[in-house]
């Protein structure tokens, strides 16, 4: 049995996070276990190949959109697959390893699983390998897609097909209305594939606020993206049905029947319906644990973070449960008190669509449902002319969710080009309880987008004054 003081299972970048922060500066040892590629779903199929294909097409967007410029662009599909091959290190990880090793962390490679307290058993090309944690396992596994069943015998496209794309489908159906859907459209699109997305509900992104649902569908119709809504697949065939590997077109044309029997047929179909955290065979029950049992409280040697937490699947979030975990169990090794944890802090998100949406904390609906009485002041975007600047099209909107009560921001939304670099400034505002009447005193620099601030503030004024 070989013994390290933390052993960590998933090498995400929630896994990587908390065995960093378990043994930072001190002469602790962590074990990461990883079955497939260190730095998890995030960096080779998720988060990176999106985000290095999404980023051209925002400046391609811009740029035709500024006078000055030229009004097309065409986009070089080879250059942009190429540009998503370098940011996932063609799907290598040496770069990943070198940190870890570099950072103090064992690599262990295999499948881990729980084989009874603080022990991890480990199926690697080497055989069995059995880990003893001294001070804690770290269960850091990701999360898995949700396929509808009728939907798996085509073997449709998931999302790590979409990110991972080599062969252009010429059509594409897209089942879901999520953020997987909206931002692969956007690529897709590009990319030259007939895109048609297949919502379920009467909007997309059901939990954000609703005029950025509409304010996306209108720019995924610009770029060419057919939506329809309220649409219940019940069936779903194709012949010559193959796995041909990642992104790559899966056999011949799926057929797609509707609960109206209406049908469609496209080259291919990428199912984007969710994920669930991934706790099926962990050895759980070697420790007395069953997979409903991680949603309470756990045993002081065992922790959870990132998707697999079922805490907002975000990597960003799940780095910021691996550093509070990680910094826990080096208080607890060290004997000091462990650092104090807020209650609740706020969780953004940026959605990268055209418009991107920034939002943090809670919308309008979730806010008035939680029992708080709201001023909820929105302006458009070209109400601020940095913001208006940033494009000759620019569209979008900005609202913020104050409570009456304390006069404190409880959410933000921003709708509109290159907006992600606006949220921290509300995350900072809601995390920190900042009241309004201090904001006013925040001068946003002119012209820049930041002066949407300036704006909302002066709109609840508004809303103060004739009340
Ligand atoms: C298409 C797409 C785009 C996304 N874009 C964004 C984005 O822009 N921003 C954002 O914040 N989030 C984004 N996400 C979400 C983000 O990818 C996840 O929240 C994040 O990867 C979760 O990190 P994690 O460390 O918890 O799990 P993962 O990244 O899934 O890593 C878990 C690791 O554990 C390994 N593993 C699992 N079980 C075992 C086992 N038994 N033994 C050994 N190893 C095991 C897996 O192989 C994997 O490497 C996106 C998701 C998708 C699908
Ligand atoms: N930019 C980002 O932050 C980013 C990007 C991509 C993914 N992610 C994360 O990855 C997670 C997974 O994304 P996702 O888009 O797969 O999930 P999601 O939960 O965002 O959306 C799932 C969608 O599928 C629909 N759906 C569910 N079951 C269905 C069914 N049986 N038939 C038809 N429609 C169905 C839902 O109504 C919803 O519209 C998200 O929770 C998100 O946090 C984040």
């Amino acid at each position: 049995m070989e013994t390290f003081d933390v052993v960590v299972i998933g090498a995400g970048p929630a896994g990587e996070n908390a065995a960093d922060y378990a043994i930072k500066g001190s002469s602790r040892t962590a074990a990461l276990v990883e079955s497939g590629l260190v730095g998890g779903e995030c960096s080779y199929y998720a988060c990176m190949p999106s985000k290095a294909m999404l980023r051209p097409l925002d400046v391609r967007a811009a740029a035709v959109q500024l006078g000055g410029l030229p009004a097309s662009m065409d986009v070089d599909a080879a250059a942009l697959l190429a540009r998503r091959d370098t940011w996932v290190s063609h799907y290598t990880d040496q770069g990943q390893v070198r940190w870890a090793e570099g950072a103090g962390i064992t690599v262990v490679r295999g499948i881990g699983r729980l084989a009874g307290e603080r022990t991890v058993g480990v199926a690697g090309p080497e055989g069995v390998r059995a880990l003893r944690a001294r001070h804690a396992v770290v269960l850091a596994t990701g999360s898995r897609p949700v396929i509808p069943e009728f939907l798996s015998p085509v073997l449709p496209w998931g999302s790590r097909d979409a990110t991972g794309i080599i062969e252009v489908p010429d059509s594409i159906a897209i089942v879901g209305g999520g953020v997987v859907a909206c931002e692969a459209a956007r690529w897709l699109a590009a990319l030259g594939s007939r895109v048609t997305m297949l919502v379920r509900g009467r909007r997309l992104l059901p939990r954000f606020e609703p005029f950025a649902s509409d304010l996306i569908a209108d720019g995924l119709a610009s770029d060419g993206v057919e939506l329809r809504f309220g649409v219940q697949l019940t069936a779903a065939d194709r012949p010559d049905t193959r796995d041909t590997g990642l992104g790559r077109v899966h056999g011949g044309p799926v057929r797609l029947v509707e609960a109206d029997d209406r049908e469609s047929t496209h080259a291919e179909v990428l199912v984007a319906t969710g994920r669930t955290p991934a706790r099926d065979d962990l050895g759980l029950e070697t420790a007395g644990l069953s997979p409903a049992d991680l949603d309470g409280p756990l045993p002081e040697w065992l922790y959870l973070v990132g998707d697999v937490s079922g805490g907002a699947p975000l990597t960003h979030w799940g780095k910021y449960q691996a550093r509070l975990v990680g910094d826990r169990i080096a208080a607890l090794a060290e004997g000091r008190t462990p650092p104090a944890e807020p209650v609740q802090a706020p969780v953004p998100q940026v959605v990268f669509t055209d418009p991107q949406v920034a939002t943090v904390g809670l919308t309008a609906a979730r806010a008035r449902e939680a029992g708080y009485r709201l001023r909820t002041p929105e302006v458009p975007l070209d109400s601020a002319a940095g913001a208006a600047l940033l494009r000759d099209d620019a569209t979008g909107r900005a609202l913020l969710v104050i409570d009456d009560n304390t006069d404190t921001v409880l959410g933000a939304t921003f709708v509109g080009p290159d907006m992600a670099e606006l949220l921290h400034a509300a995350t900072i505002a809601v995390t920190a309880k900042v009241p309004v009447d201090v904001l006013w005193h925040a001068v946003p620099s002119y012209p820049t987008a930041s002066e949407l601030w300036l704006r909302l503030l002066e709109a609840d004024r508004e809303t103060l004054r004739t009340r």
